[in-house]
């Protein structure tokens, strides 16, 4: 089954139940494609089988965490879905919510889909939303220029009625509430039309005290960050500050890299492969179960409900830049700022 399972948790709970009354459970499977992606399965990797990321992996260290799927496609001939539908329904509540369960959950007992998913859902159930208001961002994109070419608003496409309130970007702010992650926000943000094709996770640190190198700096030097770049040009960065050469004590944020491309011969197979492949073998843990599908729903139905009362009305956004200016009052209000990744 492809997502979105449902549009809201009651529609999923009764698509849930309609399908588990005909199929057994292990028989079905919800495909979250990012889920068959190698740098999504690399998160576990990464986080567990190291020792020197899981000691600062936590509110102690890390300041915030961003999760962007930026696309630079806008909706081409697809109005028939995904108007009504909008990014927040179509990317954040399977693919971008599923990114935030891997980076934020603890370590599972073992790799089996039982172990996997219960760590998931326990995450997914810790997700809060502290002020509902000011802790999101709707945009629709306006013509403007990509790769050089003009390219259509969203309301230039084919099908997309004028009064449409379908969104085409959609930021939010999360917080988890367990011993973790209290006090480090998740911002999660889902774009068509943006700056370029990008999916990312940045998990910024906080600042050192900066005792000893702030003032000989000209420009101050930023956060360490460790960015697991999910496509393209898959791998991981990790950005930390260095002395230039010279006869100053001066200090500038460094990228210390690895790429899939250079580090392996191996291919990463298409997502879409590993899963179809899964589901001929009956493996099943790239597959969402319905418990982490509703938790989902739960996470962003209050948002919906709130868009869908007040009659939000999403903001332009100029085509091939960075979405709406609310997306990033929403962070300076915090005194953040995204990454441009
Ligand atoms: N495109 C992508 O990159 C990805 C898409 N998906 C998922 O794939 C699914 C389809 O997306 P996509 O192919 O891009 O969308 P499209 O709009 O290209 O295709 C949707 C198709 O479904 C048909 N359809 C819509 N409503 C009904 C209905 N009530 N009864 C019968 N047919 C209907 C449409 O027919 P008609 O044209 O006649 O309206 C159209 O052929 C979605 O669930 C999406 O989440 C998942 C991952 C990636
Ligand atoms: O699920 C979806 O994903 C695609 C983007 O997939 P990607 O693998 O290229 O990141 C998106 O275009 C589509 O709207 C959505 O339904």
């Amino acid at each position: 089954m492809e997502k979105p399972f449902g549009h809201d948790l009651e529609s999923a709970r009764e698509l849930n139940a309609i399908v588990e009354r005909v199929f057994p459970p292990d028989s079905v499977f919800r495909i979250d494609h990012y889920l068959g992606k190698e740098t999504v399965q690399n998160i576990l990797a990464m986080r567990f089988s190291n020792q020197m990321f899981e000691p600062v992996w936590n509110a102690n260290y890390v300041d915030h965490v961003q999760i962007t799927m930026a696309e630079d496609i806008g909706i081409g001939s697809r109005a028939g879905y995904y108007d009504g539908v909008g990014a927040a329904r179509d990317v954040i509540q399977n693919h971008l919510l599923q990114l935030l369960a891997l980076t934020a959950m603890e370590e599972p007992l073992s790799l089996d889909s039982k172990h996997l998913r219960a760590e998931k859902a326990k995450v997914l159930e810790a997700v809060r939303v502290d002020d509902l208001e000011n802790s999101y961002a709707l945009g629709q994109y306006a013509p403007g220029y990509q790769g050089g070419e003009h390219v259509n608003g969203f309301f230039d496409e084919k099908d997309i009625p004028a009064d449409s309130r379908t969104e085409t970007f959609a930021a939010l702010k999360v917080s988890i509430d367990n011993r973790r992650w209290a006090g480090t926000p998740f911002y999660l943000r889902a774009g068509k039309r943006l700056g370029r094709r990008v999916t990312e996770i940045a998990v910024l640190f906080k600042k050192s005290a900066d005792r000893l190198f702030g003032k000989e700096t000209e420009v101050p030097a930023g956060q360490n960050a460790i960015v697991i770049r999910v496509q393209p040009n898959e791998g991981m960065t990790i950005r930390f500050a260095a002395k230039v050469p010279g006869t100053q004590m001066e200090i500038r944020d460094v990228n210390m890299d690895f790429g899939y491309g250079h580090s392996f011969t191996e291919e990463s197979p298409e997502a879409y492969e590993r899963l179809i492949l899964d589901v001929l073998l009956g493996e099943p843990p790239l597959f969402p179960r319905h418990e982490e599908v509703e938790l989902s729903w739960k996470i962003l139905d209050p948002f919906e409900e709130y868009w869908e009362e007040h009659k939000i009305k999403p903001e332009p956004y100029e085509s091939g830049s960075w979405g709406p200016r609310s997306a990033h009052q929403m962070l300076e209000r915090d005194n953040r700022a995204w990454r441009r990744p």
